[in-house]
């Protein structure tokens, strides 16, 4: 029987882990973590992380041929195959601080599998590195030299939080790089193997490791980069009376450019686009590409614009300040169906209305009221840090509530921001939360949810991004 397991019981460990043991039941896998909690989450009714279908598809294997374990050192021991997919944060300190990757969990894990091992192994790098990162992996591996062959492995994965079920059950592509010599070859087979379960081999692709630790960044960057280029025009569309929806649809049309990740916003989020450009422009940079390192950086500038001008459009719509004000916030996850706020551009918006000394009252249906707090009250950065995390005081966030429904939230306050998506905000009574509002009612939508003419003729004054602006804020002063 094949053993496989898999270091880091995260977003990216547990899903693809599960989907693996389900889809190929004659292999044993095993997922492993330093975080006690997170195990322990794993092995309960509770799974750690909120993911549609994860828990049908866990509990189809666990106890069978799939586990969760804190017993690292063992079942790296006994793997044929070791995933690693730790966190890469980006660094908070010392040489490339805020812009390249903190590889010290990575690291840790190398020389504990070097350290463990007595049979040759593959080792997957899972976790989205810089280029050339296997290099060093390979170097820690065998530098103790105990007659092992390590064989490394690039499989970067690209699954969506939200849709991770149906991204492993479907991907478009799945990614394996690997050295290109013999043993290079039969390492690459081997995963090949696994994953020819249940994905077409066609839509298998190796290269060598530089290219596929390369496109997972090129990857995200592109994705990125719609999004900042959409969000542009949507200040464009604010200026000239044109329609950002009608522009992407029909620009999208283009089947050059293709309809999807067109969607202006408040910003993108996630644990993911941000921390990877900065890494990607780390490298240009390293590599003596400043041009290069540029258009990248340009991508974040543009997502940090729009969340500014998000926040300059609640503040000199309600007469130039929001101190004192009750805002109510709806959503705080980076997108709908996660509970995930990591780099959620909620925390920007809600940081800068809380600047403006506002009263916030957040709802969100799948985020906790300790998760919001904590989030309002840490540095940039310092979520993927557990040692920065401690620092963090939710009890110094004194203007917000977080309370349990959308009507709740708005009850009484002068503004409504919609900062996620979620299905249940499309379907709310506007009329009944209208009526229990102060006014003038103001509803900003930073993710184009609601029907603008629908709001409009109840009486509420609507920004929504991208959107003609209605006679109220064009009197408003310009916003930056
Ligand atoms: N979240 C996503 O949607 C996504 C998608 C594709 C790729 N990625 C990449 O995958 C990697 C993991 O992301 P994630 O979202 O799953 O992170 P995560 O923080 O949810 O999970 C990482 C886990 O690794 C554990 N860990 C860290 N060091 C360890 C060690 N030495 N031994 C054992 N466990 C250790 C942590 O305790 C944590 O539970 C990152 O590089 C990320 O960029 C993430
Ligand atoms: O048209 C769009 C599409 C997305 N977003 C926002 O962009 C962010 C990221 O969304 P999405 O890409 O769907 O979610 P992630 O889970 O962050 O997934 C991205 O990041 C992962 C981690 O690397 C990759 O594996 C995925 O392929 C890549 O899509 C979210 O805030 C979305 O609201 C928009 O504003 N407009």
């Amino acid at each position: 029987m094949v053993k496989i397991c898999c270091i880091g019981a995260g977003y990216v460990g547990g899903p693809t882990m599960a989907v693996i043991a389900l889809k190929c039941p004659a292999i044993e896998v095993a997922v492993v973590d330093i975080s006690v909690s997170r195990i322990n989450a794993w092995n309960s009714e509770q799974l750690p992380i909120y993911e549609p279908g994860l828990e049908d598809v866990v509990k189809q294997c666990r106890g069978k041929n799939l586990f969760f374990s804190t017993d690292v050192e063992k079942h790296v021991s006994e793997a044929d195959i070791v995933f690693v997919s730790v966190n890469t944060p980006t660094k908070t300190q010392g040489l490339g601080a805020g812009k390249a990757a903190d590889l010290t969990y990575w690291e840790s894990a190398a020389r504990m599998i070097a350290d463990v091992s007595k049979s040759d192994k593959i080792v997957v790098e899972k976790s989205t590195v810089p280029v050339k990162t296997a290099e060093a992996i390979e170097k820690i591996l065998t530098h103790n030299s105990k007659k092992i062959n390590f064989q490394i492995l690039s499989n970067p994965e690209f699954l969506a939080e939200g849709t991770a079920i149906q991204d492993l059950f479907n991907p478009d592509r799945v990614l394996i790089g690997g050295r290109e010599t013999p043993e290079g070859a039969k390492a690459i087979q081997a995963l090949k193997d696994v994953y020819a379960h249940w994905v077409p081999v066609e839509r298998i692709i190796c290269t060598n490791l530089w290219s596929a630790e390369l496109s997972k960044l090129a990857a995200n960057a592109f994705l990125a980069q719609r999004i900042s280029s959409v969000n542009a025009m949507s200040a464009l569309c604010e200026a000239t009376g044109a329609d950002v929806t009608q522009v992407s649809h029909a620009v999208g049309k283009d089947s050059r450019i293709g309809p999807k990740f067109l969607n202006a916003s408040v910003g993108f989020g996630g644990s993911c686009f941000q921390k990877d450009i900065l890494n990607l422009v780390y490298i240009c940079e390293c590599n003596g590409l400043p041009e290069v390192a540029n258009y990248w950086k340009q991508v974040i500038k543009v997502n940090d614009y729009q969340k500014t001008r998000f926040v300059n459009r609640v503040v000199s719509s309600m007469f130039n300040t929001v101190s004192g004000k009750k805002i109510a916030i709806l959503g705080f996850a980076f997108k709908k169906d996660t509970g995930d706020t990591r780099e959620t551009p909620a925390i920007d918006v809600c940081k800068g209305l809380l600047g403006d000394k506002a009263q916030l009252s957040i709802y969100d249906p799948q985020v906790s009221e300790d998760q919001i707090k904590r989030d309002l009250s840490m540095k940039k950065f310092d979520w993927d840090h557990p040692v920065h995390l401690q620092s963090a005081d939710p009890t110094s966030i004194t203007q917000v509530s977080v309370v349990g429904d959308a009507y709740e939230a708005t009850k009484g306050a002068h503004g409504i921001c919609i900062l996620t998506e979620w299905d249940e905000f499309r379907k709310l009574d506007y009329q009944r939360i209208f009526y229990n509002m102060q006014k003038p009612a103001f509803v900003f939508d930073g993710r184009n949810v609601v029907d603008v003419e629908k709001l409009r003729e109840i009486g509420f004054i609507v920004y929504s991004i991208g959107k003609p602006l209605d006679s109220w804020l064009k009197d408003m002063p310009a916003v930056a």
